[in-house]
């Protein structure tokens, strides 16, 4: 049967929910975006079929409403809902990175009648904005759901059956839980990489050089302060007591490594080290909040036409890459080149590939 999905928000996480719905045939999208030029684009580009003109009339057309707003953005227009004409059966959904503030306020929509079910896809990127949609985007990455305890189970259904596309791990959490987790693995990181940047631009008057310095560690560390600072600031605004939590227990740890480095002998450091090394190696295999991309180091020498050299062979083998980038390139050594494939299959076709052609090694990291 012909589904009518409204996007609102159409940027990195609406965008790509588009494209990758938009794989069953059966589901019409509608999109609605605040920025004229955004929605523009997605109809341009053929991200959604149809341009929601005003956002009251279009989600009176749909079965799936589907919130891809900034969070606060998402409660403003949740509190608008109620007084609006929807569908009898529709459901309302979200996908913001929290949700305990989003169900208080969608308490709003079960009272007058309208289900709504929370959602989180926990797959992302730094980049944000229409141009960076992906339709892969959610592939094997966990998608929580945080739906009231007594939503009708068919409801859920209908849901879990529009989002079996996206090929997501589709799971269902408490509201809490999900903040003090997300907390945890996302939302404490973001604070942290961007004090990271703040102590370093701290450095800039006495030590311009350092910043120079700042090579695959540290970028690698604070690549998620590159995120729109908005989206942040409305998360970290909802979930502001799980991170002072998380922020009291930081200190504390900090506390922690500051007597181990001034009074510890070696061993005990290294142990500090090794424990830490053991858990991350340990880190279940996702995908989650994590753009997917499978990244290739080839130690290239450095001599001119070596890049379009070995892009050429990966053109010749039909293998398509998704960027390039040199992390390193100086004077008589080898310089590593990084080749990001959209899947794992491509990435081992062009190991193969690369050893075929030339006697360059390559490495995943
Ligand atoms: N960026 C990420 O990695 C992830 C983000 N999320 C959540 O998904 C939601 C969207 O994030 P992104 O797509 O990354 O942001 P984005 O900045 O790429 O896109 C947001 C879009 O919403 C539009 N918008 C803002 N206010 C609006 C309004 N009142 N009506 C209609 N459109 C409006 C903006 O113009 C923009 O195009 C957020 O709630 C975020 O917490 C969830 C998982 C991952
Ligand atoms: O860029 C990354 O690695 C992310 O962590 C992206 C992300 C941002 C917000 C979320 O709620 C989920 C994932």
């Amino acid at each position: 049967m012909k589904q009518t999905v409204f996007i609102i928000g159409l940027g990195l996480i609406g965008g790509s929910l588009a494209l990758s719905l938009k794989r069953n045939h059966e589901t019409f999208i509608i999109g609605y975006d605040a920025d004229g030029k955004t929605l523009r684009t997605a109809k341009r580009i053929g991200i959604i079929d149809e341009m929601g003109v005003q956002l009251k009339d279009a989600s009176e057309l749909a079965d799936i409403i589907i919130f891809a707003t900034p969070v606060n953005e998402t409660i403003r227009l949740i509190q608008e809902m109620p007084k609006w004409q929807l569908k009898k059966n529709v459901i309302v959904t979200d996908t913001g990175s929290t949700k305990k503030v989003i169900m208080k306020a969608a308490l709003k929509l079960k009272e007058a009648g309208i289900t709504f079910i929370g959602g989180h896809p926990m797959a992302g990127s730094h980049k944000s904005g229409v141009e960076a949609a992906r339709a892969h985007l959610f592939e094997n990455a966990y998608y929580m759901l945080t739906p009231f305890p007594d939503v009708k189970e068919e409801q859920i259904i209908t849901l879990l059956d529009l989002l079996q596309v996206t090929k997501a791990k589709i799971v269902q959490v408490d509201a809490e839980e999900h903040d003090h987790m997300t907390a945890v693995v996302s939302h404490f990181p973001h604070l942290v990489a961007a004090s990271l940047v703040h102590q370093l631009a701290g450095e800039n008057d006495a030590f311009p050089f350092t910043k120079q310095l700042a090579a695959g560690g540290f970028r690698d560390l604070t690549r998620i302060a590159s995120a729109n600072p908005i989206m942040w600031r409305d998360i970290t605004v909802q979930n502001r007591q799980e991170l002072s939590n998380q922020l009291q227990n930081w200190t504390e740890e900090m506390i922690k490594l500051q007597n181990l480095l001034l009074h510890a002998e070696p061993e005990e450091i290294e142990a500090y080290f090794s424990t830490a090394k053991e858990v991350r190696d340990n880190l279940p295999i996702t995908q989650g909040a994590m753009f997917t991309v499978y990244d290739l180091y080839v130690d290239v020498p450095d001599y001119p036409g070596v890049i379009s050299e070995i892009t050429g062979y990966l053109a010749k083998d039909n293998i398509s890459i998704t960027n390039l980038r040199i992390v390193e390139t100086r004077e008589d050594i080898f310089g590593i080149l990084v080749v990001s494939f959209q899947s794992m299959e491509d990435r081992a076709k062009a190991v193969e590939c690369i050893a075929n052609n030339t006697t360059f090694e390559t490495y995943i990291a």
